[in-house]
């Protein structure tokens, strides 16, 4: 078996990584099949690899692996605060943020955005310009180097980072799958869900053209997804989002590799997702960005204009002028 959930070139480090994440997950108490992996991570590739096979037995197991493999975290501290209701009110207030790798670029300059429970907030602003990094923020991959971000008033720094991804749903533009079934992988947040809650929420079917897998929702997908097509794992990270039903969902670019017509039908199931959730939309194309309650233009690592589509149109400022370009409004 190859160890290919590690990256070439970053085995070592996700070795030490690893170490200290599953053990902080072990002492949760929610990953007990893992904890082996703090005794072998300064032992040989082979013993990594006769765990890799024991730790796949579990699904979640290596979801998490995968979710690792994709976000070799920098932030990771066991224990915190889980509230026991989420109404999905997010507060960024003066971040300032550059990664750590490169210290020299500040990608975040005193930016400030406030989330009413419940709202859809749109993001736009140039390619390279530190929107994907506002969810990741979210997310707590990282920490800002100054300012705080809170979730119903509470610290994300104070809160319980498995409990808060848990309650973030994320579909981006290359979603994290692991090789198992296409089922598991949709269940992955709720791993007790039937199948049948799986293919039907709320009386629509989930955007999974089931057919059209040799096995259905138990075809296997491959490692980390690689026998899908990019829409496809899109779509299973979307029914994986729709699933999960979490309070606040962040959609990095969430249709991008579909074809148009594909991206209406899901687009119609994000719309439905959206309702009762604090959603953050990031997205090129403007036409999915003109129902969100608020836009927000990010440039220069800071929010430049904010405000309902039609109210940006009426100020006739950048905002005015991209979605004239992309529009011709
Ligand atoms: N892990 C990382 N380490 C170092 N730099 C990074 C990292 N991730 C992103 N960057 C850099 O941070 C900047 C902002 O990236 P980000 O992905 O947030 O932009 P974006 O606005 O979402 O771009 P796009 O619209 O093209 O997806 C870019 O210059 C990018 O190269």
């Amino acid at each position: 078996m190859r160890l290919t959930w590690l990256r070439p070139g970053f085995r070592l480090i996700v070795g030490i990584k690893l170490g200290g994440w599953v053990h902080g997950r072990a002492q949760a108490g929610q990953l007990t099949n893992v904890v082996h992996l703090t005794h072998t991570v300064g032992g040989s590739l082979s013993g990594l690899t006769t765990l890799h096979k024991s730790l796949l037995s579990g699904a979640c197991a290596a979801a998490r692996i995968a979710e690792l493999e994709d976000n070799p975290r920098l932030v990771e501290q066991p224990g915190g605060t889980i509230l026991s209701e989420l109404k999905g009110a997010i507060k960024f207030t003066n971040i300032n943020f550059c990664y750590p790798t490169r210290p020299e670029t500040q990608i975040l300059r005193n930016f400030n955005l406030e989330l009413q429970p419940g709202e859809v907030f749109a993001l736009v602003g140039e390619s390279g310009g530190g929107k994907s990094t506002i969810g990741q923020l979210l997310q707590r991959l990282y920490d800002p180097q100054t300012g705080d971000i809170t979730i119903d008033e509470v610290g994300l720094v104070d809160l319980d980072q498995q409990w808060l991804r848990r309650h973030i749903g994320v579909v981006s533009q290359e979603p994290t799958l692991f090789s198992g079934s296409i089922l598991n992988n949709i269940r992955y947040a709720r791993p007790q869900a039937s199948q049948e809650a799986v293919e039907t929420r709320r009386s629509k079917p989930m955007p999974i053209p089931s057919s059209k897998f040799p096995d259905g929702y138990h075809t296997l997908v491959g490692e980390r997804g690689a026998q899908l097509s990019g829409g496809q794992r899109q779509r299973i990270a979307i029914a994986r989002a729709l699933l999960a039903e979490p309070k606040v969902l962040l959609l990095d670019e969430a249709t991008s590799a579909l074809d148009a017509e594909s991206e209406l039908l899901v687009q119609e199931a994000l719309e439905r997702a959206m309702q009762g959730r604090t959603t953050i939309v990031i997205a090129h194309r403007l036409s999915t960005v003109c129902k969100a309650d608020r836009i927000g233009l990010l440039q220069d690592g800071e929010l430049k204009e904010i405000g309902t589509h039609r109210a940006l149109m009426a100020k006739g400022g950048d905002y005015a002028k991209l979605a004239k370009a992309q529009l011709g409004e």
